[in-house]
């Protein structure tokens, strides 16, 4: 989509130059998952490893969004297409802000995904795929959304009534129900080190 009448303007100060300025390689860390997986406990915590390490950083989170910036959208098909588009638009601001991002959203659709990927340089855009099996996020049901969903009282609920495509091939592949918070982000920090998003 693009507007009518309106021309993009050059800046004088690039994205690489932000980048230089903060020692490091701007990037979106994209995690998916459902609900109740651990996407913002181990965004989170990555968050948390990379602020020890002098790293600049912003996090965008899924219930957080849709309290202002997306308060108007639901959970219709529709309506998480628009959520991630607007998010995936931001975090291209961001990024050329010169910051490491990370996003905490179900983002169910791969096509939403790869759109969001395509928006970004090669090679900034890292997708997470928070991998825990429903009957785990199901247990832990930190907000009590999935006892609802199977009572009637939610509906379109992710993997309850409303689909999840597994992510084809993510950069990083975290099993939480197979490793501590504390070790799922240092999987994570561990590939930003040896890829050469952040200094050793
Ligand atoms: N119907 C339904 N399905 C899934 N999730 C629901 C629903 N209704 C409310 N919630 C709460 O909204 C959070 C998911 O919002 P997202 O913006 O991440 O969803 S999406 O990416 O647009 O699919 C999700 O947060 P997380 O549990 O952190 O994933 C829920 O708290
Ligand atoms: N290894 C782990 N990684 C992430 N979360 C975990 C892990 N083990 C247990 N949990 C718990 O699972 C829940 C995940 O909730 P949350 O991070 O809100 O998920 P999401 O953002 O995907 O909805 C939290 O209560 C968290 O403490």
């Amino acid at each position: 989509m693009q507007t009518e009448n309106t021309v993009w303007h050059p800046h004088l100060v690039t994205k690489a130059d932000r980048a230089r300025l903060k020692k490091q390689r701007p990037c979106l860390l994209w995690y998916t998952g459902l609900s109740g997986s651990g996407k913002s406990t181990v965004a989170n915590a990555v968050d948390d490893l990379l602020f020890e390490r002098k790293c600049h950083t912003y996090l965008l989170d899924g219930d957080n969004v849709r309290h202002g910036l997306n308060g108007d959208l639901g959970f219709s098909d529709e309506d998480r297409i628009e959520n991630i588009r607007r998010i995936s638009q931001v975090s291209k601001l961001f990024v050329d802000a010169g910051l490491i991002v990370s996003t905490a959203f179900i983002s169910p659709f791969q096509s939403d995904r790869d759109m969001a990927r395509n928006l970004l340089d090669d090679g900034e855009f890292i997708e997470i795929f928070i991998d825990t099996p429903i009957e785990i996020c199901e247990q832990r049901d930190p907000k009590g959304l999935y006892k609802k969903a199977r009572a009637g009282e939610i509906q379109d609920f992710t993997g309850i009534d409303s689909g999840y495509d597994i992510p084809h091939q993510p950069e990083i592949h975290v099993k939480t129900a197979e490793q501590d918070i504390r070790a799922c982000a240092e999987q994570i920090v561990d590939y930003l080190i040896t890829n050469g998003y952040v200094n050793q």
